[in-house]
C-alpha cells in the first residue's frame, strides 16, 4: 500500500503543525471548520479543494451551509489517518490567505 496508517504519535507530532485541525472519530479522522464571507466565497473554496482533491486522489467529506464549510479527512483504504490526510489538510491551508 502506497500510504499506511498513522500511529497515534506520529499523528500527534504532524497535528501539532496544522493549527486549527483538531483530531475526530477515535483518532481516525481530522476535521476543520472554515468560515468565509459569504456563500460565494465559500464554494470557490470548494472548488478549489475538490481540483487539489482530483490532484492527489485523495477526497474530503465536507458539509456546507451558507459561509461555513467543515471538512473531514480521513483515508478509508487503511481505516484511519494516512500522511495523505496531512498532506491534503496542508494544500487546503495553502488555499487560505495567511493569517
Ligand atoms: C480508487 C481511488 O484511488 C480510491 O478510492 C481513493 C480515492 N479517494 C480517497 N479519499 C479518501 N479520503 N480516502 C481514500 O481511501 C481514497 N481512496
Amino acid at each position: 500500500m502506497k500510504y499506511e496508517k498513522l500511529d497515534p504519535a506520529a499523528i500527534d507530532t504532524m497535528l501539532a503543525e496544522r493549527r486549527g485541525w483538531e483530531l475526530g472519530r477515535d483518532g481516525a479522522a481530522i476535521s476543520r471548520s472554515f468560515r468565509f464571507r459569504d456563500f460565494s466565497e465559500a464554494f470557490a473554496f470548494m472548488t478549489r479543494c475538490a481540483l487539489l482533491a482530483e490532484k492527489i486522489d485523495h477526497h474530503p467529506e465536507w458539509f456546507n451551509v451558507y459561509n461555513r464549510v467543515d471538512i473531514i479527512l480521513s483515508t478509508h483504504a487503511v481505516s484511519g489517518l494516512s500522511a495523505l490526510d496531512f498532506k491534503m489538510a496542508e494544500a487546503i491551508d495553502r488555499l487560505l490567505p495567511a493569517d
